[in-house]
């Protein structure tokens, strides 16, 4: 305005002149140059504001050339890893931060359902991949099964397979047979421990529960060796499920060689080897069985499709050749058995241990099965859609503690701005299974088990998915879990068959779990406990011994 007024004043003083019409064009000069000027100094004022809103990373510690984060990471000898990443988002007050690990790697952490559905529902789309890593490399025998395959034909291809053909609703329902067998077997071998006055190894059983339910479904049959007569695991199971772990627990391990590929030959954690040494044993007893299969389809002498190893390798393109190579079938078998192991038998050994610390809770559970099944026959299946307090049992037990501190990351396939944060292309999102689950904003007292709040809220009429994402279990969108019915089968079997079947007990001398040491994942020991049958003897299924 000042301007504008200073430029009407010479104006005037200039018109009093001779020489009027060079005044007028001095003034027209002035009164361009300036317009240009300030809309050029606007302009970039805003486009730098603009550039700076939409390139703003999420809150973080700041990385060092190079190394990012690492040092910070290595340093850090109190924490565990995952303890170290929710610590961030403490410091910096956040519910989604950016760590960046090595170069180029950025971590994003998120405990806000608000945000984990911005990643997995608006942005499902961009945010589908996997991270490549040694471990998953080599499992995955180069990227050939679904859940490790990033983006692109050889996951479509696989994640349809399975969707279509080995975890949809009638092959599920066809093996329901196996399922059941398994179930049974796992009554047999409690009930004769009780006998016998063994305690119980509750993590034990529920894992070999779990692996033999898939083994069965797969390779139809539950033990790789001779077996035990007592339906007990035996050496070469006991080896199998450990193996199991063992990938597990180096699957995401943020090994520091894979934020700094140059590093890669020296494979400082040793992770390499563990993992290598794992996969010869599970290796070393799946694989004889699925060359055998493979053979026998070959030439003839098998012609009727029995389990999910028969439905893969019959399998045909349009040209009538075999769909899958034998390459492809023996990593999509080891992963589906990973993929059943973990999450249901963890989910029951926790619920298990808070039943034990909280006995009304204990007894609702049990109440709920004697009014829903009775005492006069074995739980089913197809009790599960009516086992509504259970459930609530099930879930609260995934909020409160999940197996894995994250989510399986996904991976960012272009640069986007999520809740107007920038995250670069290549970012690794990790919903945080803890952060989420225990979020007090979200929770009422969330570190308290309390299945009453799945049933006030009415989300148990879900079973235990949760695809709002306030905790984890199936998650959603195009990377969400295709396991979820067999899995909700498998975990909801093996508590309510363990609850009708026993009434349990701590171990003389013990008054409580001990929750004190856990590192807020798995109890520091496996939960033993004391199981005295409380249903009539004539109820346990007595198994005869056959593989
Ligand atoms: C209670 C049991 C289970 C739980 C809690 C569970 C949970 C999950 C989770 C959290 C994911 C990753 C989702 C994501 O990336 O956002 C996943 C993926 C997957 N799950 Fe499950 N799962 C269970 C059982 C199973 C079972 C029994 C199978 C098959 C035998 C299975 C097969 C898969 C597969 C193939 C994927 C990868 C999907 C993809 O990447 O496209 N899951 N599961």
């Amino acid at each position: 305005m000042k301007a504008f007024l200073f430029i009407s004043q010479l104006a005037y003083a200039y018109q009093n002149c001779a020489k009027a019409a060079i005044a007028k064009t001095f003034i027209s000069i002035v009164l361009f140059t300036s317009s240009i000027i300030i809309y050029v100094t606007k302009f970039s004022q805003y486009y730098r504001k603009r550039k700076s809103l939409v390139r703003r990373l999420p809150p973080g510690p700041k990385p060092w050339p190079l190394l990012g984060c690492l040092p910070a990471m290595l340093n850090n000898k109190n924490l565990a890893i995952h303890q170290w990443i929710h610590e961030i988002l403490r410091q910096f007050n956040t519910e989604i931060a950016c760590i960046r690990l090595g170069s180029n790697t950025h971590i994003i952490p998120v405990a806000s359902p608000e945000l984990a559905l911005e990643f997995l529902k608006t942005h499902d789309s961009v945010f589908g991949s996997r991270p490549t890593s040694m471990t998953a490399e080599m499992l995955s025998r180069g990227y050939l099964s679904a859940a490790l395959s990033p983006t692109g034909d050889q996951w479509k291809k696989m994640r349809r397979i399975l969707v279509s053909q080995v975890l949809n609703p009638s092959t599920l329902h066809g093996m329901r047979g196996q399922r059941t067998k398994e179930a049974d077997t796992l009554l047999h071998y409690i009930f004769s421990l009780s006998k016998n006055g063994e305690a119980v190894n509750i993590r034990s059983i529920a894992q070999h529960y779990c692996s033999g339910t898939i083994r069965r479904m797969v390779f139809n049959r539950r033990y790789y060796g001779k077996g035990r007569e007592d339906g007990g695991a035996s050496f070469e199971e006991e080896n199998h499920n450990q193996a199991l772990f063992t990938i597990l627990t180096h699957l995401n391990a943020f090994s520091i060689s894979e934020f700094m590929p140059y590093l890669k030959p020296f494979d400082l954690n040793g992770h390499e080897k563990i993992v290598k040494r794992a996969l010869k044993v599970i290796r070393d007893l799946d694989e004889p069985i699925i060359e055998e299969r493979v053979q026998e389809w070959r030439d003839g002498k098998k012609k009727e499709v029995e389990d999910i190893l028969d439905i893969l390798i019959s399998l045909k393109n349009e040209n009538g050749k075999s769909l899958l190579s034998i390459e492809e079938i023996k990593a999509q078998v080891t992963e589906l058995q990973l993929a059943t192991i973990d999450n249901p038998s963890n989910a029951v050994e926790w619920a298990m241990a808070e039943l034990l610390n909280q006995p009304k809770i204990l007894e609702n559970a049990v109440e709920e099965l004697d009014q829903v099944v009775g005492r006069d026959r074995l739980v089913q299946e197809s009790d599960i859609p009516n086992l509504k307090y259970l459930t609530a049992c099930i879930r609260e037990s995934f909020r409160l503690h999940p197996f894995s501190p994250f989510n399986v990351p996904h991976v960012s396939n272009n640069d986007t701005v999520v809740a107007g944060y920038f995250i670069p292309k290549g970012s690794q999102v990790l919903l945080c299974r803890l952060g989420l689950g225990r979020n007090p904003r979200i929770w009422k007292d969330p570190l308290r088990f309390d299945p009453e709040r799945h049933l006030k809220d009415g989300t148990v009429e879900l079973g235990i998915s949760e695809p709002s994402l306030r905790f984890i279990t199936f998650t959603r969108g195009r990377r969400g879990c295709i396991g979820s019915s067999l899995g909700t089968n498998i975990t909801m079997m093996l508590f309510a068959r363990l609850l009708q079947g026993f009434s349990w007990s701590l171990l003389s001398g013990i008054t409580k779990v001990d929750f004190s040491q856990t590192q807020e994942l798995s109890l520091l020991e496996p939960l033993h406990l004391h199981a005295e049958p409380r249903l009539s003897h004539s109820m346990y299924p007595r198994i005869t011994f056959v593989n």
